[in-house]
């Protein structure tokens, strides 16, 4: 198994790891996050004193082609593979894809069920596979529904709390405020704002819990991971598991899978 960098470009920030094994589980050798106006420096920055040169990446980017150009150019500057992006398929990794339109679904979307669903089935102890809720708190919030036997049923895609302050802040003249708390009886505008936007994120979380319990007829597995993630974690109306390197997870779950074949 090759030494391995993985990507993971949202709307916000580009998250990136450093495997010795691309191997499920592996813990990263190095790890960082930049916000998207300081990819170009990754080559001379923190890309420069890497433990352990990366033989192979894999990544999966949702922020757009200029972006996508950008961090192969660092790519390129840095190492001597090729890039490899995730496109979201019909099926992968034991993962079936009910999207209307399979590769239109986002990739960080996919590769996080995948991983989530590699990590349920670690972690049920019969052996029956549960059906999972997986939700991303990033630049915008997705919440997703698997059934049991891994078939993606759908999802629902949020603004993030910046989006919705924004959008808040750009419609009304009466809306600009500091950051709040979040309260249950807000009796502050910064309060109102604040807890408006994290319950709104939990009552959509709440209710695909719901949609999945009916519809499988068994209590979801449900994990959140994302840049904030930790923000919503207290306002949790459902048991959740916080799982940080959900998307990591899913890149070494297929990073794995493709070298296994290609060994195989
Ligand atoms: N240290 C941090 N840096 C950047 N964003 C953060 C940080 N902590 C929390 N956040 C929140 O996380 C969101 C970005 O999460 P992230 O997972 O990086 O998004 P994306 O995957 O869309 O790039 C921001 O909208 C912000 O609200
Ligand atoms: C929904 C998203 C904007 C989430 O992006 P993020 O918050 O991770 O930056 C992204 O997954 C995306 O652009 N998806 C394509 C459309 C879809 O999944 O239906
Ligand atoms: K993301």
């Amino acid at each position: 198994m090759p030494s391995l960098l993985a990507l993971d470009i949202g709307n916000t920030r580009l998250k990136w790891a450093l495997y010795a094994q691309a191997q499920p589980g592996s813990v990263p050798l190095a790890s960082g996050a930049e916000f998207l106006d300081h990819i170009d420096r990754l080559s001379e920055g923190p890309w420069a004193s890497l433990p352990l040169r990366p033989e192979a990446m894999i990544g999966c980017v949702v922020a757009g082609d200029a972006v996508r150009r950008r961090t192969e150019e660092q790519v390129e500057e840095s190492f001597d593979f090729e890039p490899r992006w995730v496109v979201s398929s019909a099926a992968e990794c034991g993962m079936v894809n009910g999207y209307d339109h399979p590769t239109r679904l986002g990739a960080d979307r996919w590769v996080a069920m995948i991983g989530a669903r590699h990590r349920m089935l670690a972690q049920v102890a019969d052996g029956l596979p549960r059906p999972m809720v997986v939700v991303m708190v990033g630049t915008a919030v997705t919440v997703e529904a698997i059934d049991a036997e891994g078939r993606f049923l759908g999802g629902l895609i949020l603004p993030g709390h910046g989006i919705m302050l924004r959008a808040l802040e750009s419609g009304t003249a009466g809306l600009h405020v500091p950051t709040g708390e979040v309260r249950e009886f807000p009796t502050n505008t910064s309060d109102a704002l604040t807890s408006g936007g994290t319950y709104a994120i939990a009552g959509a979380v709440e209710r695909m819990v719901q949609h999945v319990r009916r519809h499988c007829g068994a209590e979801p597995a449900c994990y959140m991971t994302g840049g904030a993630g930790w923000k919503m974690a207290p306002s949790m109306s459902v048991e959740f598991e916080l799982v940080e390197s959900l998307i990591m997870d899913g890149l070494l779950v297929i990073a794995g899978d493709r070298a296994a074949r290609i060994a195989g």
